[in-house]
């Protein structure tokens, strides 16, 4: 079967200085993978370069297949259709993706209708604003008459997540992009977006990049998990197998560390 997102040998440098390297996994279709490992491995950078979106001052070796198109050396032209249809990405604080100048309802009605019209379906106002206030819906954002007319600031931190989870999805992408989507929330919330996450990517069928340095997060969330350390992927495999058995010391030091909470909580209960 061909992978919906595959990446070979994936370089990144900044100047001499080499950010990634020897990076090659691929995801297929409804494939769930985690990306794991410390502050500063190269997790986001490979989260951008899978969407065609690494800064312009860094340069990019190797290949990166995304639905079958190449996006190493691609211009802004082939890649500006790729995003959101191909993939969307979910980062880690929902303002990078809202703009907090304009509401709710008009953002996420602006990426419906860059959809409906790439579909040739309907892109008049009342089918547009009935598809945003679905999608609200689908979301599990309460009161959606109130979020549609909302500022961004005038949500929490929660909402504002849901909302940029709305306005990924509103393109139907096919590999979703999670790019540590809960890190800037309070444990309850986190719980709350990762269960909501969950549930689209199995209802919609859709595969799922999910990044984060939250080991336990990632075990319940993905089905195979990359660990990475210095931009370089150290292991790789099944999630249970990975904490069951981690073979390399970065990924033992992880798994020591997250029983290590676990015992504590257990002896606070
Ligand atoms: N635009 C850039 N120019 C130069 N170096 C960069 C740039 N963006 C990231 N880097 C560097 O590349 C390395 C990998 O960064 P990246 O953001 O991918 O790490 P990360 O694993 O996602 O970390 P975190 O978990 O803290 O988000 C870091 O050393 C970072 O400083």
């Amino acid at each position: 079967m061909t992978a919906l997102l595959d990446i070979h040998d994936l370089a990144i440098r900044t100047g001499s200085k080499s950010l990634v390297a020897d990076l090659s996994f691929s995801i297929a279709a409804g494939e769930r993978l985690g990306l794991i490992g410390e502050s500063g491995s190269g997790k986001s950078l490979t989260a951008l370069a899978a969407i065609g979106l690494l800064p312009e001052a860094l340069m990019a070796s190797g290949s990166i297949l995304l639905d079958g198109h190449q996006l190493v050396g691609a211009c802004d032209r082939e890649l500006v259709p790729l995003r959101g249809t191909a993939a969307a990405v979910v980062f880690q604080e929902p303002l990078t993706a809202l703009d907090p100048l304009a509401r709710i309802g008009r953002q996420v009605g602006e990426a419906v209708r860059r959809r409906a019209k790439r579909d040739g379906a309907a892109t008049d106002k009342a089918s547009i604003t009935r598809e945003v206030l679905s999608l609200l819906d689908q979301v599990a954002l309460p009161d959606t008459g109130r979020i549609f007319n909302a500022w961004p600031h005038e949500i929490s931190g929660g909402q504002r997540q849901r909302a940029a989870i709305a306005m990924a999805l509103a393109c139907k992408p096919k590999l979703l992009i999670a790019d540590e989507p809960t890190t800037a929330l309070d444990v309850t919330t986190q719980a709350e977006i990762l269960a909501l996450l969950k549930r689209l990517v199995r209802e919609r069928d859709m595969a799922l990049l999910f990044i984060s340095h939250d080991l336990p997060v990632v075990a319940g969330t993905v089905d195979r998990v990359l660990v990475m350390q210095h931009g370089r992927i150290v292991e790789t495999g099944a999630v249970a197998d990975v904490f069951a058995q981690p073979q390399h010391p970065y990924t033992q030091s992880l798994v020591v560390a997250a029983r290590a909470f676990d015992d504590a909580l257990e002896m606070t209960a």
